[in-house]
């Protein structure tokens, strides 16, 4: 048996066309489109490529879209006071400083000075104790893509699943075993001390592997029939583009799989936009957008 293709792309575009849907209403509305401020420290092309494709996908929304680049020698305090120029700044709802920063400022810092209501990644401490404690929060974009997926293939029905989320950092793993935990999965964290790995995929109904590691979760590791959600992003050294996962061997074990490209990345960009809208929807006081 060879696993049904999640199409992320396909999902993707959905979202994004009922973004803009209800961009169009919240303009009329308000008198305005909802503004996305996306902040680039320094040159690293491949964060350029991210930075350009989400400016689009922005406009396609009917959203406006604003870009600051900064210098990547600049100074933290640079940077915090662009951030705080942007917090006060009413035709801006979501600010998002791309990551990695150079290693002279402090991403927590940075983080931390978000206005929690604009942050669309929902990487402030203040939003990842509301999604912990079961208030309403911004979600970090791809654990909240990856739920969107896993609930559309299971139509809904997660609890009692067991799920396996290899990765636990503050962007992506934390944030998943949340998620989902918030759906009433069984789940187990897996990071770099983890015993042994392979036994807790083997037994997983659900699989997210975020570890940023070529080809790291092995096909003979799948349960047959399991779900494998793959977020890895890994450019190889012949530009080819692959996901934490052997995708050739898991896609004849598992139930269903993401690929990579054209999985989990697109919808990344689409619960941005997503949560741009929601963050301005709740700036404004207008009841939160159904169906998102
Ligand atoms: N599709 C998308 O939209 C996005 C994709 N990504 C991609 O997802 C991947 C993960 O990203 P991110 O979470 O930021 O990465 P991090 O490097 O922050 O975290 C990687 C995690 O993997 C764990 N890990 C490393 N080696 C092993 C190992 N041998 N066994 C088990 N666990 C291990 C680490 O454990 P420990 O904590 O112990 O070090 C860590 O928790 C990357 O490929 C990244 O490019 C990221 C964001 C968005
Ligand atoms: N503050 C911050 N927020 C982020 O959300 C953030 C970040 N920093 N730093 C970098 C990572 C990475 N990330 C991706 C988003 C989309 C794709 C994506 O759309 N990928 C396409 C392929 C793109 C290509 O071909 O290069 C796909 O998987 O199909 C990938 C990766 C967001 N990140
Ligand atoms: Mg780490």
């Amino acid at each position: 048996m060879t696993a049904r293709i999640i199409d992320g792309k396909a999902r993707a575009a959905a979202l994004r066309a009922d973004v803009a849907g209800h961009v169009t209403h919240f303009a009329a509305r308000i008198g305005r489109a909802p503004g996305l401020a996306v902040v680039l420290v320094g040159e690293d092309p491949a964060s350029g490529v991210y930075v350009r494709s989400k400016g689009k996908a922005t406009r396609e929304a009917g959203m406006v879209s604003v870009e600051r680049r900064l210098p990547a020698d600049i100074d933290e305090w640079a940077l915090l006071e662009l951030v705080s120029e942007l917090n006060a700044d009413p035709a801006i709802d979501g600010i998002l400083v791309q990551l990695p920063l150079p290693s002279q400022i402090d991403a927590q810092a940075v983080i931390g000075a978000i206005d929690p209501a604009k942050d669309v990644d929902g990487f402030h401490p203040v939003n990842a104790g509301r999604l912990a404690t079961g208030l309403p929060a911004l979600v970090p974009c791809t654990p909240l893509g990856c739920l969107m997926l896993l609930r559309e293939a299971y139509d809904g029905k997660l609890a009692g699943l067991d799920a396996v989320v290899v990765g636990r950092s503050n962007i992506v793993g934390k944030p998943m075993a949340q998620l989902l935990l918030g759906d009433s999965c069984t789940v187990t964290i897996a990071h770099s001390r983890t015993r042994d790995v392979a036994a807790r995929v083997r037994s997983a109904d659900i699989v997210i592997a975020a570890v940023g590691i070529p080809h790291f979760i092995a096909g003979d590791w799948i349960k047959p029939g399991a779900t494998v959600i793959d977020v890895g992003i890994n450019r190889l050294p012949d530009g080819r583009l692959v996901g934490d996962v052997d995708y050739a061997a898991a896609v004849e074990v598992a139930g269903a799989i993401t690929p990579v490209p054209g999985g989990v990345g697109p919808m990344t960009i689409a619960c941005l936009l997503r949560n741009t809208l929601v963050a301005a929807c709740r700036r404004e006081g207008l009841p939160e957008p159904d169906g998102l």
